[in-house]
């Protein structure tokens, strides 16, 4: 096992594409860190230079402490796995998985011991004597994974394995992989662009936008404290709502307009501070799906105008008459919006000046109602807010009151 530091690293590739963008991380020895993103953002350009397979541009990466550049591929005992990871066609089973064994001159034995050993980790044992054509997707990665284990090596590199594997073997191998991880012990970084596949498999998971790393921890805390909007609207399953609102801060009063509707809060909320420099300002709200309202004191209502049966709940698309942010997220401050109209409160909300154009689709909010509830289109519908989990941003993306809540 092996400790990675990414020190300031740039990959700026020959067309003057910046692909890494001066990103700082740490993987500790036997860690299991999944780098995810969307298309194109830098997740394998950053696991090929960790694996010393790119050369950074500026910074630099180490393992345990060594510069990679100064390793000898032969030397590095890193292993990689792709998504479609080339088997010898010609050679079984057997003969593939052992196949970096031989090409060191391991001794029959011991070869044909440390190839039972990875089909009896990865439950291919009674595969050993197919050819690769006559595996499933699914047989043909546990092949590349145990060709790639075989070797014992201290670090374990994987761009997306499984994107070519139908979904319900996708999902036994996601357990797989990171059990087998651990088992044998090896440092692990994992790309996806997969939200899911991320949060079931990380045991940390670093969210990349354009080359930037946004935010490195826990699955569990990337996802219920995101520091940037990138995050809050990536992670989420259903989708994050991502609303326009408007703040009203006067007198220790704290309201944020939504157009037709409006959140208050309560004083002595923690962000209240934060939103008092910002009145007239305006900002993202970012909900998770919301509940059928109780008693909650603050609520939102709207007209359900679709309904999605998932088996285990119903989705309802709640249309608050709010004004959305778009949901991919663009760069700020070029945010589409609608043309600068007073508020209730009697200000304009410092709106972005080049936005003109249609007013954008009416704000949604989705809302989960256990089954077997139903509801149906068309139908008036209230959520309820719990303001522990309602996350601010502002118009550069920024997550709002985090240096007071963390
Ligand atoms: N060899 C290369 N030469 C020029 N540009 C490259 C090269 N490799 C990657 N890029 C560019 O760098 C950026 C990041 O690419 P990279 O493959 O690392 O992203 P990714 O997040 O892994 O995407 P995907 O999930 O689609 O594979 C992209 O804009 C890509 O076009």
């Amino acid at each position: 096992m092996v400790a990675i530091a990414v020190r300031a690293v740039s990959k700026v590739f020959g067309d003057g594409a910046t692909a890494v963008d001066r990103v700082d991380l740490d993987v500790a020895s036997g860690e299991f860190l999944v780098l995810l993103g969307p298309s194109g953002c830098g997740k394998s350009t950053l696991l090929r230079l960790i694996g010393g397979l790119e050369e950074p541009t500026r910074g630099e990466v180490l393992l345990d402490g060594v510069p990679v550049t100064a390793i000898p591929p032969q030397e590095r005992n890193v292993a990689l796995v792709v998504q479609t990871f080339a088997l010898y066609p010609h050679l079984t089973v057997a003969q593939n998985i052992g196949f970096p064994l031989r090409a060191a001159g391991g001794s029959a034995t011991d070869v044909a011991a440390r190839i039972a050993e990875m089909a009896r980790h990865l439950g291919i044992a009674d595969l050993l004597g197919r050819r690769p054509e006559h595996l499933s997707g699914g047989q043909r990665q546990r092949v590349a994974l145990a060709r790639a284990l075989v070797r014992r090596p201290a670090l374990l590199l994987l761009d997306e394995p499984l994107s070519n594997v139908d979904a319900g073997v996708r999902a036994d191998l996601r357990g797989e992989i990171t059990a087998l991880a651990r088992r044998i012990g090896v440092t692990t970084v994992y790309v996806t662009h997969d939200q899911n596949e991320a949060l079931s498999m990380a045991d940390r998971v670093a969210v990349l936008r354009r080359g930037v790393l946004q935010q490195v921890g826990p699955p569990a805390q990337v996802y219920a404290d995101p520091r940037t909007l990138f995050v809050a609207a990536f992670l989420g399953t259903p989708p994050t709502s991502l609303l326009e609102a408007a703040v009203y801060a006067v007198n220790g009063r704290v309201v944020l307009d939504l157009g037709s509707q409006e959140i208050e809060l309560p004083p002595g909320d923690p962000r209240t501070a934060a939103l008092a420099r910002r009145h007239t300002e305006r900002v993202t709200v970012a909900l998770r799906a919301l509940r059928p309202a109780t008693d909650e004191p603050v609520q939102l209502t709207g007209t359900v105008r679709a309904v999605l049966n998932r088996g285990p709940d119903v989705l309802a698309y709640l249309d608050t008459g709010g004004v959305p942010t778009p949901p991919q997220v663009v760069d700020f401050p070029a945010a589409g919006g609608r043309s600068p109209e007073r508020t209730p409160y009697g200000f304009v909300p410092a709106y972005d000046p080049e936005v003109t154009g249609e007013p954008p689709p009416a704000g949604e909010v989705l809302v989960r109602i256990a089954a077997p509830g139903t509801v149906a289109v068309g139908a008036r519908l209230t959520a309820g807010l719990d303001l522990g989990e309602l996350l601010l941003f502002d118009r550069a993306g920024r997550r709002i009151g985090l240096d007071i809540i963390s």
